[in-house]
């Protein structure tokens, strides 16, 4: 049996002041695996990963994490458990050096910081070169690289990645890929946000499509085909031929 998993939802709403922007969305996550969320424009994709690390208040629901229940936690007491969110936008510092970047995102951790250097560096070994260079100088794959460094450093046990291929040239996209893939094989799951539906669902496990705030299809992700991803999310943005 597959046992308690490591983030279990349970009918979690949340939304902005009056607007209610997520209507009782359930799902889990199991330990070291990976689960996409799909769906259309403003369907409710980033408001999810926001109210799940904590920028968000939970107006309704519950959120179980490793054993704790982090419904209403801190964004700090949610990260601090190892649930660690890479927001749209990468979320880097352009004024400062890849060094500061990656020192600033230990502050609120309190772990070795020489192997969560080590660790940010494994998983990609070209920033050590650039640990001088000031972000903003770095190209837009560098940058995201940057950003998924500064949440796998401090060894998280779940990362949520809000459209990390944004943006990007399909050759740094798949250099993210197989930055959130080498975190699924060392044992973090991951929970992936994206555009290009076809590549999202080669990666994950499970799928999880929302529309108009609420779950509309969930399942393992094999079974999300080209038909069903039409039908939820358009022709527009199904990206099957990814
Ligand atoms: N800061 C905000 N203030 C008020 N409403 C918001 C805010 N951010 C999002 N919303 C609303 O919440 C709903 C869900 O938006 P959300 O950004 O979560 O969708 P999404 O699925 O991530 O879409 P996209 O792919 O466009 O990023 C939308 O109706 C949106 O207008």
């Amino acid at each position: 049996m597959t046992g308690t998993p490591l983030l279990r939802v349970q009918e979690l709403s949340a939304g902005y002041g009056p607007a209610q922007a997520l209507f009782g969305v359930s799902f889990e996550v199991p330990a070291r695996s990976a689960v996409a969320v799909l769906g259309p424009n403003g369907a409710g994709k980033s408001t999810l990963a926001r109210a799940l690390s904590g920028l968000i208040p939970v107006t309704g629901g519950t959120v179980g994490f490793d054993g704790q229940d982090l419904t209403g936690a801190s964004a700090t007491a949610i990260r601090r458990a190892g649930l660690v969110h890479l927001p749209e936008g990468r979320g880097i510092f352009p004024g400062l050096t890849v060094h500061e970047n990656l020192r600033l995102a230990l502050s609120v951790d309190k772990i070795n910081q020489a192997e969560a250097f080590e660790r940010a560096f494994g998983y990609f070994p070209a920033l050590a070169s650039r640990r001088k260079q000031t972000a903003g100088t770095l190209s837009g794959g560098e940058q995201q690289m940057l950003s998924l460094s500064r949440a796998l450093m401090v060894n998280p046990k779940l990362v949520i990645a809000d459209e990390m291929s944004l943006g990007l040239a399909p050759m740094l996209v798949d250099a993210v890929f197989d930055g959130l893939r080498a975190a699924l094989d060392s044992g973090v799951a991951v929970i992936m946000i994206e555009q290009f539906a076809g590549k999202a669902i080669a990666f994950a496990d499970q799928c999880l499509i929302l529309r108009r705030g609420a779950v509309a299809w969930s399942g393992p992700a094999d079974q999300a085909g080209g038909e069903l991803l039409h039908r939820y999310l358009g022709a527009a943005t199904a990206g099957v031929s990814d």
